[in-house]
């Protein structure tokens, strides 16, 4: 491109520069100011506020007053917090401003409009755009079309342009290192620098480079189930970043990030993405686990976490338990059996003090069952708790004229009587009111664990309720179709029962138990909020996803998955789709499938994909690297050196290397003999930790979501991945690599890498 062009473009950049710097020189000024003013505020604020707590009502004048300074402080400190966040963003734009202009005509007869396009908007003193968010429906156009005439959706409707020009630009510090024009929807050259580039232990934005698929489910704004296939790589997970800080900016003013929550594979992989929403200047939305979401609900249960149930042995029956707990069916059971509770069955405790019983179960039973049948569960809780509530009243009326009170009241001593009156004037018309007022207060006192048990539902008797539910499941469910006797059912009842007892419950157990407690107590879930994205699909349960649904009942769904890598539902993965059809209907789903992979080597991707059969479709990007290597050894040993020698080859490559293991046992074996040998290495053991720079030794389980430069995949044997249900995860773990790929085995190789063609990876065979 012409030189002068170049310097044109270098003009306007600095020209912008400036700008930024100006407004950012009295976005300060007026954050130093707030703050200062936030200081006053607080030095003043008990001078400032009238206090006088004589009376009544001089303390509610001196309760105003000080809600008063209170509102005036909020309001400062709003005030620089917003600033604040407007000059972070400024400081980010300073550097690179933005990365892309589009030329381009409304209309034909008109002159050509350019825009140039960034990580946020930002105007002159006259309001004229200098910058557009890449967010603005404008935007669009530079990630959907090529050139000639476009379509984009703005909030009034459909908009057509004719697009001229497409220039893409390499700003760092403000100087433009490339700029080229461009034919391609993004140009692959600019896609191809950004993919060479090495792996992070934070995920970076792709804002300069999303595809157009990627595009539509970043702009998705009409569907209530969004449900993304997309093979391994192919920028899932970095298009529903980019979605969540779509959908702040679109919503500016009416949602808010705490409104949105994803679910993803682990702690680890949240760490892995913390940066990303920051880099877009946006806060981070709420991020969890199903696991924390589950464990934070039921504080009294130790509920089994992913390291258990990926690591512990199952039968066959095991899995077919788990698969018909996991299913529609036993969800739709749930509900019939908590219908069923509205006429009889339910389980109540007595509620005691001091382990005597104060309210029988029989009393609450009876209480229950006396309303119409056709309430509602949480409704008839509602007023059984009333009439408990009522009868505690008058059992404290008649305790208050008990011996002990009125012993208790007259051994008071002042500081006791203080404690007992509280705030409460002593302004008594006699004697008589103010005993049966210090009286109340007693009684209420030595009953209130009776009040809470009430208020808090203590009298139900939730475990006791699952098992019956659970024995009762023969009568709801067809056991044949899942391929279980009674026997096997009522035997697999008996274990959790054992297993409540000790204060445990398996992750097959813990959704419709919790389920089953909301139906109950008629809870409806949380309505704030309003997107909801879950990471990894293909790992959650029929019965999960309908009990999320109901758990957010406001919320619009982005599921995103890859049925090929479903590493703990396996062969049930596949009828989740269909299971998904159900619960939504087809007008208010949208289904977008990504097939192009971006993270891998054309190589590592044609390798990887060999390993699946039947497997979603995946397409390797033209990005050319070594073909993987598989090392067969005879001995430990040897493997461990091979090892070694990978290691230093990926480090002198400047490639940073995961290992990954089957399991914990084998990277904390495989650990402590590479730590012998004076190796550099960090294992990861648990998914509290963060991702540390330099070579790590990780479990599959925990690699889900993330990404390495090199992975050297460790005992691929057949005894470690003989079993055709460990296809998808030994795919998963293949799929983590970018740049280079190891397969290592002592003795026999994986019978599931029988049919990679032997053209796809170079072998070595040690003796
Ligand atoms: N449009 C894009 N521009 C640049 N890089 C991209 C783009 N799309 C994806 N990538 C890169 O490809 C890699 C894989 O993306 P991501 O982790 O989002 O994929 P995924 O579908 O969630 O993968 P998996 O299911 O295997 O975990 C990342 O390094 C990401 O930055």
């Amino acid at each position: 491109m012409a030189d002068v062009e170049k310097q044109q473009e270098q003009a306007r950049v600095d020209d912008v520069i400036t700008k930024i710097k100006s407004t950012e020189t009295s976005l300060e000024a007026k954050i130093a100011e707030a703050k200062t003013d936030e200081k006053r505020i607080n030095d003043n604020f008990y001078n400032d506020v009238r206090l006088n707590v004589g009376s009544y009502e001089s303390m509610m004048d001196t309760a105003l007053s000080i809600r008063q300074q209170q509102q005036m402080l909020n309001e400062r400190n709003n005030s620089w917090r917003h600033s604040a966040q407007q000059l972070d963003v400024l400081q980010r734009l300073e550097k690179t401003p933005y990365f892309a202009r589009i030329d381009f005509k409304e209309d034909k007869a008109k002159a050509a409009e350019t825009i140039y396009i960034g990580l946020s908007s930002f105007t002159d003193g006259n309001d004229h755009f200098l910058i557009y968010d890449w967010r603005a429906p404008i935007s669009s156009i530079y990630y959907d079309g090529n050139l000639g005439r476009v379509t984009y959706q703005t909030p009034d409707g459909e908009q057509a342009v004719d697009i001229e020009l497409k220039r893409q630009f390499l700003i760092a510090d403000g100087k433009i290192e490339t700029m080229f024009d461009t034919q391609e929807t993004i140009g692959d050259q600019m896609l191809m620098e950004v993919l060479g580039e090495r792996a992070d232990t934070k995920m970076k934005s792709i804002v300069t480079t999303i595809q157009r698929e990627q595009n539509k489910i970043i702009r998705d704004t009409t569907a209530r189930l969004l449900f993304v296939q997309g093979a391994a790589g192919s920028g899932k997970t970095s298009a529903i970043m980019q979605r969540v800080a779509y959908l702040l900016y679109r919503y500016r003013g009416n949602l808010s990030s705490s409104q949105v929550i994803m679910f993803s594979p682990n702690q680890l992989f949240n760490d892995y993405v913390s940066n990303v929403l920051p880099e877009l200047g946006e806060q981070n939305m709420v991020q969890l686990t199903y696991y924390q979401y589950a464990a934070r609900r039921i504080p009294s249960l130790k509920v089994e976490d992913l390291f258990t149930q990926f690591e512990k042995n199952e039968t066959a029956i095991d899995k077919r338990i788990n698969q018909l707990k996991g299913s529609l069916a036993f969800f739709k059971a749930t509900q019939a059996y908590a219908k069923g509770l509205g006429k009889t069955g339910m389980r109540f405790r007595d509620i005691k003090l001091r382990n005597e019983v104060f309210i029988d179960h029989e009393r609450i039973a009876k209480t229950y069952y006396k309303y119409n049948a056709n309430y509602r569960l949480g409704n008839r809780l509602n007023a059984t708790k009333e009439e408990l509530l009522k009868y505690f009243g008058h059992r404290v009326d008649s305790e208050m004229k008990a011996k002990w009170v009125s012993e208790f009241i007259q051994n008071l001593d002042d500081e006791g009587m203080r404690k007992w009156y509280g705030n409460h004037p002593r302004n008594f018309e006699n004697g008589d009111k103010e005993f049966r007022f210090l009286a109340r207060r007693v009684v209420t006192s030595a009953f209130d664990s009776v009040r809470r048990g009430v208020v808090r539902n203590h009298f139900l008797n939730i475990k006791a309720q699952y098992i019956d539910f659970l024995r009762q499941v023969p009568q709801y469910i067809n056991l044949q179709q899942f391929n279980l006797t009674e026997e096997d059912w009522q035997l697999s009842v008996n274990q959790v029962l054992a297993q409540l007892r000790q204060k445990q419950i398996t992750s097959a157990d813990v959704t419709p138990y919790l389920y089953l407690y909301d139906l109950m107590t008629g809870k409806h879930g949380d309505r704030d909020i309003r997107y909801m994205f879950i990471d990894e699909i293909q790992d959650y349960t029929p019965y999960q996803l309908s009990f999320l649904k109901f758990s957010f009942p406001n919320a619009r769904f982005t599921l995103l998955g890859d049925l090929n890598q479903a590493i703990f539902t396996q062969e049930s993965s596949h009828s989740l789709l269909k299971e998904l059809a159900t619960m939504f209907t087809p007008e208010e789903t949208h289904v977008v499938q990504l097939t192009q992979s971006y993270r891998s080597t054309q190589q590592i991707t044609d390798f990887t994909k060999a390993i699946l059969h039947n497997g979603e479709a995946v397409n390797a990007f033209d990005r050319q690297g070594e073909l993987p290597n598989v090392v067969l050894a005879q001995s430990e040993a040897k493997l461990l050196s091979v090892v070694q020698q990978q290691l230093a080859l990926n480090t002198q490559a400047k490639r940073v290397t995961a290992i990954i293991t089957k399991t914990l046992p084998e990277s904390q074996a495989l650990y402590e003999q590479l730590h012998a040998q004076g190796e550099k290495v960090t294992l990861i053991r648990s998914e509290n930790q963060r991702l540390a720079a330099g070579t790590i030794i990780v479990p599959s389980y925990l690699a889900k979501g993330l990404e390495f430069d090199a992975i050297i995949a460790w005992q691929v044997t057949a005894a470690n991945y003989g079993a055709d249900d460990e296809r998808q995860l030994l795919y998963t773990i293949a799929s983590r690599a970018m740049h280079r790929l190891t397969i290592l085995a002592q003795g026999e190789l994986s019978p599931l890498l029988a049919d990679v063609p032997t053209t796809a990876y170079a072998l070595k065979q040690l003796d």
